[in-house]
């Protein structure tokens, strides 16, 4: 058996994520952010298909990414007070660094598209907790644009992929407030046959 490693236990117990809008510089560098990248590859994929992928947008293409994102959504709210638009676009300013985690699944005689998905959840989640063991913190996101034809274009997604989520990373600007968690009593059960 491995020694136990009481960082780790210490870090996946305790982990949460931080808002997005509480995500600012810095943002992992190239080097760290392919370590951070590398390891996010590194789940669970039945077939070793890599149903996933990912856009890193960052630098000075992150805010031409909400000027994009903000001109889709003005399309689709042409109503909306001003107010309102600015709010979204705080929104969608979080994080110095996003990383759409593209799903991607394939017909495969033994992996169903399921599974495939699965793994791409997988990927975000190790994508967060690389983000942390770097240094860094992240949230994940879908919300419209997760779900939108034209943020879709946007990101070349074809037909056979979907946005696992928007993963924002970078350093919080302060620590986060506890979450209250499932009282394990509610989530385990025992089979007993
Ligand atoms: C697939 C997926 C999509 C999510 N999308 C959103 C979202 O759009 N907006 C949001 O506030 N939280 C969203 N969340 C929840 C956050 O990622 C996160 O769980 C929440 O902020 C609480 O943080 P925690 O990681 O500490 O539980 C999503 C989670 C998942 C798994």
């Amino acid at each position: 058996m491995n020694k136990p490693n009481t960082d780790l236990m210490t870090y996946l117990s305790t982990r949460r994520s931080i808002p997005s809008a509480k995500l600012v510089e810095p943002a992992p560098s190239k080097p760290e952010l392919d370590r951070i990248l590398t390891i996010a590859a590194r789940v669970p994929d039945h077939g070793k298909l890599a149903p996933w992928r990912f856009v890193v947008i960052a630098g000075e293409a992150r805010s031409v990414f909400v000027d994009r994102l903000m001109a889709i959504w003005r399309a689709n709210h042409p109503d909306a007070s001003a107010e309102a638009e600015a709010v979204e676009r705080g929104k969608k300013e979080g994080g110095p660094l996003v990383v759409a985690v593209i799903s991607r699944t394939s017909e495969h005689p033994k992996v169903p598209a399921w599974e495939q998905e699965l793994s791409a959840g997988a990927a975000c989640m190790n994508l967060l907790h690389a983000a942390h063991a770097s240094g860094y913190a992240g949230q994940w996101l879908t919300g419209w644009p997760a779900f939108d034809a034209d943020v879709a274009t946007l990101l070349a997604v074809e037909a056979n992929e979907r946005i696992a989520g928007f993963v924002y990373i970078g350093t919080p600007a302060e620590p986060p407030s506890e979450r209250d968690r499932p009282d394990l009593s509610k989530i385990v059960t025992e089979w007993r046959g």
